[in-house]
């Protein structure tokens, strides 16, 4: 299996904060995974993900996208990845498709090629019909797919996905996961943020358990399940290891 992603001793403490979001954090993702980073909130996995697509700096350590570095390589990386955020990063103003052709013209696409780029995601995530509406008449489920196609028009190699079905009816979640499986089987190797336990037993090949900025736990999902002393599930793993006290901060 050839390591698509590998991190060492990674460590992110934000300007002025007093503890590391993430600390002494080692990972290898595989080629071809579809990795699940699960955690409870403010466990680190937004400050992880956003480090592995270059948006924020590490304090400390390494890590290496398909053997390159962001320090001397960010031009050439940024080409073969794509990354949905948690956020809407859409205009509310212009249409889906006009959205779509700036996201495209972005990452040099343009013409013909990429109107039928989008025309074939819009068709496959059920949005053709609705292409030339504006996004702020959208439900939140059809602006996620919108989001999801945005960080895959120029069809990376690696797809970076931040919690892609919060706040999504069962309907649009389904396409958008059916989708991502389709994705992967088509060679794209996936990395996805969730809270949702059950989707993710589902959807993932690959799992780490995150909290306090740490790996737990990390291994398929019946691995992890084999492993918990007592579990039937991903929710007893999560539990076992994160503990059943509320996250809250202010
Ligand atoms: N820009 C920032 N400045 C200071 N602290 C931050 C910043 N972003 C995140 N943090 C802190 O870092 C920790 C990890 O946050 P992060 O957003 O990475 O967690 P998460 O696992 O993605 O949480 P959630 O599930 O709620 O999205 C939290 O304590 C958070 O308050």
């Amino acid at each position: 299996m050839k390591a698509i992603i590998k991190i060492d001793n990674l460590y992110k403490k934000y300007k002025n904060a007093d503890f590391f979001s993430v600390q002494d954090l080692s990972l290898q993702i595989n080629q071809g995974e579809i990795y699940g980073l699960l955690g409870p909130n403010g466990a680190g996995k937004t400050t992880l993900i956003s480090m592995l697509c270059g948006l924020i700096m590490p304090t400390t350590g390494t890590f290496l996208i398909d053997g390159l570095s962001f320090d001397k390589n960010s031009q050439q990386i940024k080409k073969f990845i794509g990354v949905v955020p948690q956020e809407y990063a859409l205009y509310p103003t212009l249409t889906a498709f006009e959205n779509l052709v700036y996201f495209g013209s972005m990452y040099g696409l343009k013409g013909t090629e990429l109107k039928s780029k989008i025309n074939i995601l819009l068709e496959r995530l059920g949005l053709l019909p609705f292409a030339h509406k504006r996004i702020e008449t959208f439900s939140g489920g059809m602006k996620r797919r919108i989001n999801l196609i945005a960080g895959l028009l120029h069809q990376p190699k690696i797809l970076f996905l931040d919690e892609p079905t919060v706040g999504v009816d069962v309907q649009s979640r389904n396409v958008i996961i059916e989708f991502l499986k389709e994705l992967n089987a088509s060679g794209t190797t996936i990395i996805y943020t969730s809270h949702h336990l059950v989707e993710a037993a589902d959807l993932c090949t690959q799992i780490a358990i995150i909290d306090q900025g740490k790996i737990f736990i990390s291994g398929t999902p019946s691995d992890l399940v084999n492993q918990t002393e007592g579990a039937k599930d991903l929710e007893d793993v999560f539990l076992a290891l994160t503990g059943n006290q509320l996250r809250d901060v202010v």
